[in-house]
């Protein structure tokens, strides 16, 4: 499937973006990155900002469990109706780019059975700075990295920190601590990303998750232009 997806920013959207029954499908925004980065925690903050505004569900890859759909159930960000969980069983970024079935799956099932959405949001298992995901499975991709995985991570480049849609550098919370320079880590983003945008995010306050909040609103504003 070819979904004529670009890196162009907000205006580039999904060919088929038609259900069959001639209704318009959900957004797809996928998020990927490394083990312990503040993926579920950016998904949390996201739905707690965007669900009373936007019809939202979510699906997680983890390896063998749950922990990350269990995580936002026990966090009631949404309706458990709303969350599905998918286990990868092998790498996880097999699931969201090689073979990508069990992930549209979970994606068409929660369409039927929540449908109409206007948002899902796909949780990649945490993996490396390769991961990335399929663009049958996603429309849009945001690679979450930390402030505290190193401040040379965005200098090393890789496909998630150079062609992610948008780049979220979380826990800046955390970088007197840790010795990171966020400008640094800025001005390197920049030079790798070729004017892609990039986030800087801390999810201790509610407020923290605005920036990547306002990037996903263009997004949809943009699909459902
Ligand atoms: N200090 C600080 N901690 C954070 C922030 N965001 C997330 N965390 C914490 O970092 C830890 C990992 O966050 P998760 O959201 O589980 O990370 P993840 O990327 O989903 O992890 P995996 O699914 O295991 O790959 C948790 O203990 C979070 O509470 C932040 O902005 N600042």
């Amino acid at each position: 499937m070819h979904l004529g997806h670009t890196h162009d920013g907000p205006a580039a959207v999904s060919a088929d973006a038609t259900r069959p029954d001639g209704t318009r499908r959900a957004l797809r925004i996928g998020l990927g990155g490394p083990v312990g980065s503040g993926k579920t925690a950016t998904v949390a903050a996201l739905c707690r900002e965007l669900r009373d505004r936007l019809s939202i569900a979510v699906v997680t890859n983890d390896i063998y469990t749950r922990e990350d759909a269990d995580f936002l159930l026990n966090n009631a960000v949404l309706p458990p109706e709303r969350i599905q969980a998918v286990e990868t069983g092998a790498c996880p970024h097999t699931a969201i780019r090689d073979d990508i079935s069990a992930n549209l799956e979970a994606v068409e099932d929660l369409e039927d059975a929540v449908g109409p959405l206007d948002l899902i949001l796909v949780e990649s298992g945490g993996d490396n700075l390769t991961a990335t995901f399929s663009k049958g499975l996603v429309d849009a991709q945001i690679f979450v990295i930390d402030v505290a995985g190193g401040d040379d991570i965005p200098r090393k480049g890789g496909p998630g920190v150079t062609t992610a849609d948008l780049l979220v550098v979380n826990k800046t919370d955390l970088a007197p601590y840790v010795g990171s320079d966020l400008e640094r880590m800025a001005l390197d983003a920049e030079k790798q990303r070729g004017g892609l945008p990039v986030a800087f995010t801390s999810l201790t306050s509610a407020e923290g998750v605005g920036p990547v909040a306002d990037w996903v609103r263009a997004r949809l504003a943009a699909w459902t232009a």
